[in-house]
């Protein structure tokens, strides 16, 4: 049975690199944030807005342990869901997990063009997101690194970084 959870910063690729991982191996791909926003039929920011962040982790919680239960899938959380609850230790439990790591300057390269569906960062200047990224990671950090495997994604430089994921997670997970 193969069941993988792929976690990490904001922007490190998880809901790209997991559908390409998914299409590979073809296997479903469930992403938290995507399927959050299906069964609310709200975005993120409207559920972020209406029910506060507290709200939101509450429904994430709920919907890892929903998804978490399927068999044979490839899922992407969102990068918030290991720090809050015992959702990293039940990820553990349930799932092979995969740490996509990347620097504060790759992440905020990512980041910079989405940061609208981001409600954590869309008030921010450029210079205000970059000091927020490293002091937020560097909370999130000792969370991540839990993780069963790490792939550090800031190395893949741009030409098919999303293939080279691909394959290093393969390879990392014999699959
Ligand atoms: N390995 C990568 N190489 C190049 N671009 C990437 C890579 N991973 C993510 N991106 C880009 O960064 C942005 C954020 O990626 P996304 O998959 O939404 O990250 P996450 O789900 O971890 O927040 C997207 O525009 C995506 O195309
Ligand atoms: O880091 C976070 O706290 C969040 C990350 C987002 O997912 P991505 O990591 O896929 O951007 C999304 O769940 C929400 O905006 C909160
Ligand atoms: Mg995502």
């Amino acid at each position: 049975m193969t069941r993988i959870i792929l976690i990490g910063y904001m922007g490190a690729g998880k809901t790209t690199v997991g559908k390409a991982l998914s299409q590979s191996l073809a296997l479903p791909f469930y992403d938290l944030d995507w399927y959050i926003e299906e069964r609310y039929r709200r975005t993120i920011p409207q559920i972020f807005a209406e029910n506060g962040e507290n709200g939101f982790r509450e429904i994430e919680q709920k919907i890892l342990h929903e998804v978490a239960e399927f068999e044979n899938v490839i899922i992407s959380c969102g990068g918030g869901t290991p720090c809050f609850f015992d959702n990293m230790e039940y990820m553990n439990r349930q799932a092979q997990t995969v740490y996509l790591k990347a620097s504060p300057d790759v992440l905020f390269q990512h980041l910079k063009m989405g940061k609208v569906e981001r409600p954590l960062l869309k008030d921010k200047t450029e210079d205000e997101m970059k000091q927020y990224i490293r002091d937020s990671l560097a909370i999130r950090e000792p969370f991540y690194s839990r993780a069963q495997y790490t792939l550090d994604v800031s190395l893949l430089e741009n030409y098919d970084k999303i293939k080279d994921s691909v394959r290093l997670l393969r390879e990392l997970l014999n699959l």
